[in-house]
């Protein structure tokens, strides 16, 4: 266990940050370049434990994946050279591994098994065992098919039409990526959008895809090998644009951020909440926006999250709630009930933490209600083994009045290994 001690920040926070590769779009970049036959590159890929239980899956079946810092180089013969894993495949920590890799393992001949860490075998796998049995794969896992570690025997799957019950990008990635190895069309029907890294990314891999409205349509396809570039992860950015927001004095520039809209929620509630962001530096590099966050402290009111939102910012939710504590008035998060089922449950991991720092917040069934604007005190607060409880709790030194100290930040490295190093750079460039 590797606790930390945070001193409260006196000063501002300001300067400017790489913020370092998406985690969906590293997932994304290793799984098509896997799957497709000849060399990808992937730049500014994230090196974090989750991405890397990814590439490590790939190995596993004979894909040759060299690693040179954030670059990363994939030659593969194609899917339909893939081996069959000679040992169970560990997914560690990330659900997004679990839930994309079982949608690649269904469409495939082989047999494999596979576990995670005590957080993702208690992770609903149901959720994408039931449309990839459908599929005709044949899954079996612990508690009726509901949780790893699981075992799949794939291949020879046939497309199916399914409209998403969760509101969930790893369903319908798991899915897509089924249907591209299946015969027959499969269409997918999202009610409510969720981030769509996979559809931009199959698209640049030459999959059949087409999308209409609210309906993916996907079927069997070769991929060809395409570089890819990785924005910064706009999750990441989050914590350094809810740092800038609460401490008063503060601008932060957070640079060549990922602006896909269907992740930049953060952004809209910010603005509705009083901070000042400015966008600057737009590009589109391999099917994504990019661009330049500016974040500018202000006085912050309360806001309602509820609706089509929450998809565009769910992962930012703890920060968010950080964020409301520092509003004049109340603010209301509800529909975010998938909270519950992240590493850890993240409305009470986010209520006992904000809490125990003098903070007025309250679980709902489906979100939480925060009451502003707090002083927050020091104390004692717990991660449980879970990135971004962690890095709510370090953000929230920047605005308490005596140290917090978190039992375990060893998770960081999950999604942000350099967190601590780019926290120090701001206070105290
Ligand atoms: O597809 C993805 O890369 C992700 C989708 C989201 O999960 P759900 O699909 O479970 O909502 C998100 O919380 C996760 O961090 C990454
Ligand atoms: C929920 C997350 O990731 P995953 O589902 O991949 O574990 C996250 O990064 O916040």
């Amino acid at each position: 266990m590797k606790d930390m001690k945070l001193k409260p920040a006196k000063g501002p926070v300001h300067g400017e940050l790489d913020i370092p590769g998406d985690k969906s779009v590293s997932h994304r970049g290793v799984i098509l370049g896997s799957l497709a036959e000849g060399t990808t590159k992937v730049t500014n890929f994230l090196t974090g434990e989750d991405c890397m239980r990814t590439v490590n899956a790939f190995k596993l079946m004979g894909v040759e994946i060299k690693e040179n810092g954030t670059e990363l180089t994939i030659t593969s013969k194609g899917y339909k050279h893939f081996n069959e894993p000679v040992e169970p495949i560990y997914f560690g920590n990330s659900g997004t591994t679990a839930r994309l890799m079982l949608g690649v393992l269904a469409g495939l001949p082989l047999f494999t098994m596979a576990y995670g860490d005590a957080s993702l075998t208690r992770r609903p796998m149901d959720r994408v065992i039931k449309p990839l049995s459908e599929m005709g794969a044949s899954i079996t896992g612990r508690k009726n098919n509901t949780y790893l570690p699981l075992s799949v025997s794939g291949g020879s799957l046939k497309g199916i039409n399914y409209t998403l019950p969760v509101k969930s990008a790893q369903v319908k990635s798991a899915i897509l990526l089924a249907g591209i190895l299946a015969e027959g069309e499969t269409e997918v029907i999202e009610p409510t959008p969720t981030r769509n890294h996979s559809e931009n990314m199959l698209e640049a891999f030459g999959a059949n895809i087409s999308r209409h409205n609210t309906k993916i349509t996907v079927s069997k396809s070769s991929l060809k090998a395409t570089d890819v570039f990785v924005p910064g992860d706009i999750s990441s950015a989050a914590f350094f644009m809810v740092a800038a927001a609460i401490k008063p004095g503060s601008s932060l520039t957070l640079k060549n951020v990922g602006l896909n809209q269907t992740r930049t929620g953060i952004i809209d509630v910010l603005i509705e909440m009083g901070a000042s962001v400015t966008i600057s530096n737009q590009a589109t590099i391999s099917g994504e926006l990019i661009g330049d966050i500016t974040v500018k402290y202000g006085e912050l009111k309360g806001a309602t999250i509820n609706g089509d939102i929450v998809p565009r910012l769910i992962d930012e939710l703890p920060v968010i709630a950080l964020l409301a504590t520092q509003a004049e008035g109340e603010t209301v998060i509800s529909d975010a009930g998938e909270l519950r089922l992240k590493e850890t449950d993240r409305i009470e991991a986010v209520v006992d933490g904000l809490t125990r720092l003098g903070a007025n917040v309250e679980a709902t069934e489906d979100g939480m209600i925060i009451k502003g604007k707090s002083l927050l005190h020091g104390g004692q607060v717990k991660s449980y083994y879970d990135h971004r409880i962690a890095m709510m709790h370090a953000i929230a030194s920047l605005v308490s009045d005596e140290e917090i100290i978190i039992d375990d930040v060893s998770s960081v490295a999950i999604s942000y290994p350099d967190f601590f190093k780019d926290l120090a750079h701001i206070i105290s460039e």
